[in-house]
């Protein structure tokens, strides 16, 4: 089970993170309680190992600042949330980075329908911790799909039954206030996560 932690903003739970195993860790560079300039995410970034993905997480920003960001950043992925169009996934195909495409489950769920490598499956509002109905998308996407959206380390065993994800990816699940992870979470999560697999 891929498992990825979104929403790091501190060296201390990037670190619990990779000592956790997990394979992504998400920087929020979108308007969020969680944003990090990609300044941060690059200082973030240079203390993850070359076998877990960085992801720099936008929602609504055009290709250009999207690319800009990236690179400044220094992020090994991109993640655009929310209803991007097809051509937002073309104009940054040339950056050389994972694209990943994060839709809630109204969209097309096909993995590689914008040309994109990965697709995560989430609530209807992004980063809220809301839990919604994973089974009502089982079977229904395809390729390597994250679910996200509620996930926490008493349910995630529930929601992998439910909806069968690839992956599975949990920001507010893994907090004890809003934006504040928590390593005993963390840990916890990623165990839960592989033990359901
Ligand atoms: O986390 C945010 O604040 C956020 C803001 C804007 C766009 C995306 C955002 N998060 C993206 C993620 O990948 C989250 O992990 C995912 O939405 C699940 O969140 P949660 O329900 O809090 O676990």
């Amino acid at each position: 089970m891929y498992v990825k932690i979104c929403g790091l903003t501190d060296p201390g739970h990037v670190a619990a993170a990779v000592e956790a195993g997990a394979d992504a860790i998400g920087f929020v560079l979108t308007s969020s309680s969680r944003r990090i300039t990609p300044e941060r995410a690059a200082e973030l970034g240079a203390l993850v190992p070359p076998e877990v993905l960085t992801v720099g997480v936008f929602r609504g920003e055009d290709p250009a600042t999207v690319r800009a960001a990236a690179l400044a950043a220094g992020v090994r992925a991109v993640q655009l949330h929310g209803h991007h169009p097809h051509g937002d996934f073309t104009a940054l195909k040339d950056l050389g980075r994972t694209l990943i495409r994060a839709v809630d489950a109204r969209a097309d769920l096909r993995c590689g329908a914008f040309d994109e490598s990965m697709l995560i499956v989430d609530a209807p509002r992004a980063g809220s911790g809301e839990p919604w109905d994973w089974s009502a998308v089982r079977g229904r996407p395809s390729g390597q799909w994250m679910l996200a959206g509620g996930l926490a380390p008493s349910n995630v065993a529930e929601a992998i039954a439910a909806a069968r994800p690839w992956g599975v990816d949990v920001s507010s699940g893994v907090e004890t206030a809003p934006g504040v992870k928590d390593p005993a979470l963390i840990a916890a999560f990623v165990d839960a996560a592989r033990a359901a697999s």
